[in-house]
């Protein structure tokens, strides 16, 4: 029986993916909200889903089999008691801590058939769904103080980020904004509930519970031995050892995790902003991740004497310390923006970066970041373009809008 999740590198060809639909999460973005909930400007619902929707059918029409997060999460919520034990939970990490609002909103959300109440739970439940007298604290009736009694998730179509595919195992992450740190949840439901992963006894390398944190955004497997990891402004170097220690003993396959440091700023949150694998000795980079002489702090993770440490020692050249990991001779670093100051940091900031590898040497780029496909072909990627001007409003592109489930071996 073929594995649910099988990911060992980051461009073998792209065989099951899964994303998430923009919905009415969106919707319910102010601009009062914008920072805390990780928007830099609100998306027009149609178009932001139209162009989701090109994006899915692109990944479609290339032989991809798509997966949509809302789905699969109804899926596995067809047993009431793991329906309730889910909404409990919910409701729970949405600090909904008052027995009555509590026990008001579990009846409300448990009224509606598992994907409207899923759909329910994403775009965040209004203070004014509820009946005005089930309404009994003050500020359940001050809907202007605040309108929401549970937050919207409008990062959720940034499937990348709450957990990683490694192996035939996940990362199921204890995300570091408090915007986010619900999304990990349905992924933990998924794997154990839905039909599909349930009983295939999928590993988790490391959990949610763990008390610090990290993203899928810079989680890079490389090949089936190494794993890159950046050390960011969402991911700690804490969580990168404790991942690595918990690698090495449970999954004899990956030999080195490699942390990469980049600067810890909102445009370069993750890795992936600033540096994706596109072939099998090809990568983009943003070059202001880099120091003067090109230099940066980079760490290579090993198995230590025991089980529960490692060794590290330390690189400064990322294409060397690459090349020695990868095993290869040479190694192309393709700039974003062709390097050029001002089309890189233009491009960087809408993800000219973040390319989708489908297949070794083909990649999913937005559209807007021509100075950056234009490089990318030059150096012999194939680039096949998406729309993006609502997709990139939430700061992300094609690697952070996917989460790989399953792909070929290269
Ligand atoms: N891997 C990624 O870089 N994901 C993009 C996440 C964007 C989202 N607005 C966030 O700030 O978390």
């Amino acid at each position: 029986m073929s594995k649910p999740i099988h990911v060992t590198s980051e461009i073998g060809k792209l065989k099951t993916v899964m994303l998430k639909r923009p919905g009415y999460e969106v919707e319910n973005l102010t601009p009062e909200y914008l920072e805390r909930l990780l928007f830099d400007d609100i998306p027009y619902l149609p178009i932001i889903q139209e162009e989701h929707d090109y994006f899915a059918k692109t990944l479609q029409d290339e032989g991809v089999e798509v997966l949509y997060l809302e789905n699969l999460v109804a899926e596995s919520l067809t047993n009431p008691e793991v329906k309730d034990e889910f909404v409990s939970r919910m409701l729970q990490e949405s600090n909904m801590t008052s027995p009555r609002t509590y026990e008001n909103l579990k009846e409300y959300l448990l009224s509606f058939s598992n994907l409207d109440m899923v759909n329910k739970i994403m775009a965040g439940i209004r203070k004014n769904e509820l009946d005005i007298e089930k309404r009994k604290h003050l500020y359940e009736l001050m809907e202007d103080h605040y309108p929401f009694y549970t937050d919207p998730m409008p990062n959720l179509y940034f499937t990348r980020d709450p957990a990683a595919a490694i192996g035939n195992g996940l990362s199921i992450n204890n995300m570091r904004e408090p915007a986010r740190r619900r999304e990990s949840m349905f992924m933990e439901y998924v794997i154990k509930h839905h039909p599909r992963f349930a009983g295939h006894d999928i590993p988790v390398w490391l959990d949610r519970n763990y008390n610090n944190p990290i993203e899928g955004g810079d989680e890079l497997v490389l090949s089936e031995e190494v794993v890159a990891i950046g050390v960011s402004a969402r991911t700690s170097a804490k969580a990168i050892e404790k991942l690595a220690i918990n690698l090495f003993k449970k999954q004899d396959k990956v030999k080195k995790v490699v942390a990469i440091e980049i600067p810890s700023c909102r445009a370069f949150m993750h890795l992936d902003t600033v540096f994706t694998m596109v072939d099998r000795n090809s990568f983009t980079i943003h070059p202001m991740i880099q120091g003067p002489g090109g230099k940066m702090n980079i760490y290579i993770l090993e198995k230590g004497q025991d089980e529960e440490h490692v060794t590290i020692s330390y690189r400064t050249d990322i294409q060397e310390a690459l090349k020695e990991v990868l095993n290869l001779t040479e190694l192309d670093l393709i700039l974003c923006g062709n390097g050029d100051e001002i089309a890189a940091a233009r491009e960087q900031w809408n993800d000219g970066s973040n390319t989708l590898a489908i297949a070794p040497g083909v990649v999913v780029t937005y559209d807007r970041n021509y100075v950056s496909n234009q490089c990318l072909r030059e150096h012999g990627i194939k680039v096949i373009e998406i729309k993006s001007s609502e997709l990139s409003r939430g700061r992300g592109g094609p690697r952070c809008m996917s989460m790989p489930l399953v792909r070929e071996d290269i």
